[in-house]
């Protein structure tokens, strides 16, 4: 719903076709989804990948994980632009997919062809399959960055504590996110078994091979729309906050969709409704740790918004081309 409305509003975009996989003949699309009561003219039609490679020129999944292991294969071998928002294709080797995922992994050359389109630090210019992050694994990749790329913490210590809304958890409820148990209260879940651990630490490995784990949990937020990674990590003796802030000011100088705050930490609010990553860090010289919070909208900067991201890439559009840029005012 929310890659939709931002594609239908993209002043490069002219035309957006929507397909479920469960359909026979079109069907309006406020009889699936009755907020889009407005659009009569609009339908959701039968999935055929050949009417998608005749009437489309980039096609997107926003389907539950285990359907593109397979369904995304006839587009990666026609070379035609793909961009998937399950973690079907995220992770390189397949036996880590079946691990983390409990389910049959894509072929290793499907995975070998897919390029982990984080898109304010890897562009995607030039790439025709893009597996687009998950929504911690963004959060936490780009409030780590400068931390690691600049060999500014002991690559062993990193903890990272992130909590997002319950709209992160797709469309059918289930006993976390149940409107009574949810409301009013905050829940641990998958302790150490989220599927994103395997997809940050190979992100962390590829620019720093010596990291060989990350203390990662998860928190379930009683509200809708929102994501913050709180992140520490052990800086190395003569590291400064001088030297932190000079990492992050100078990792995201010339990138447009992460906004770094310095030691002011951002909050969810200033966020939420846009396609940026806000990321703020403060140093504790008595601790020796340094702390980074950074916050998405994990429906725009964590799914649909990132993936806005990698199509300008691929077509070589303005970078921020059709993202929302204003916050939900409260
Ligand atoms: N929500 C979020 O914050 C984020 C989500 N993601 C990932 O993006 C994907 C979409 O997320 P979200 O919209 O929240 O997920 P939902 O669970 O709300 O929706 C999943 C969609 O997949 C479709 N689907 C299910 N089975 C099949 C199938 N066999 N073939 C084709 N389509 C199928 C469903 O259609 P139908 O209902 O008609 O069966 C439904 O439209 C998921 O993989 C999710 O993990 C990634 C980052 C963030
Ligand atoms: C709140 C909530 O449940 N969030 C989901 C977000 C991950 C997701 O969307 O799944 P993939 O990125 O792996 O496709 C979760 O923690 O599993």
């Amino acid at each position: 719903m929310v890659l939709y409305q931002m594609l239908a509003g993209h002043p490069h975009v002219d035309g957006v076709d929507l397909y479920g996989h469960n359909l026979t003949e079109p069907v309006a699309l406020a009889s699936a989804v009755p907020q889009f009561v407005g659009a009569t003219d609009v339908v959701l039609q039968p999935y055929s990948e050949q009417v998608v490679m005749a009437q489309d020129d980039v096609v997107f999944f926003a389907t539950s994980a285990g359907v593109t292991r397979t369904a995304a294969v006839p587009y990666i071998t026609a070379g035609f632009p793909m961009i998937d928002l399950s973690g079907d294709l995220r992770l390189k080797q397949p036996d880590l997919y079946t691990q983390w995922y409990h389910k049959p992994a894509a072929a290793k050359q499907i995975l070998a062809q897919t390029h982990y389109g984080l898109s304010d630090l890897q562009s995607s210019a030039g790439m025709a399959a893009i597996a687009n992050p998950g929504c911690y694994a963004t959060a936490t990749l780009l409030g780590l960055a400068p931390l690691v790329q600049s060999g500014l913490i002991m690559t062993d210590s990193i903890i990272v504590d992130a909590k997002s809304g319950t709209s992160g958890a797709g469309k059918h409820p289930g006993e976390l996110t149940h409107f009574s148990q949810a409301n009013e209260n905050l829940q641990v879940y998958k302790v150490n078994q989220h599927q994103h651990i395997p997809e940050i630490l190979q992100q962390l490995q590829v620019w720093d091979q010596s990291i060989a784990a990350i203390q990662f949990n998860t928190t379930l937020l009683p509200i809708t729309r929102g994501l913050m990674s709180t992140i520490y990590a052990r800086v190395w003796p003569d590291v400064t906050a001088a030297a932190i802030d000079e990492a992050f000011t100078s990792t995201f100088a010339d990138v447009a969709g992460v906004r770094y705050t310095g030691d002011r930490l951002p909050n969810l609010k200033e966020v939420v409704g846009t396609d940026y990553c806000d990321v703020g860090a403060v140093f504790n010289p008595t601790t020796g740790m340094v702390m980074v919070v950074s916050v998405i909208d994990n429906l725009i900067k964590g799914a649909g918004g990132q993936a806005i991201q990698n199509m300008n890439q691929m077509f070589g559009f303005p970078e921020m081309a059709g993202e929302p840029v204003n916050v939900i005012l409260p």
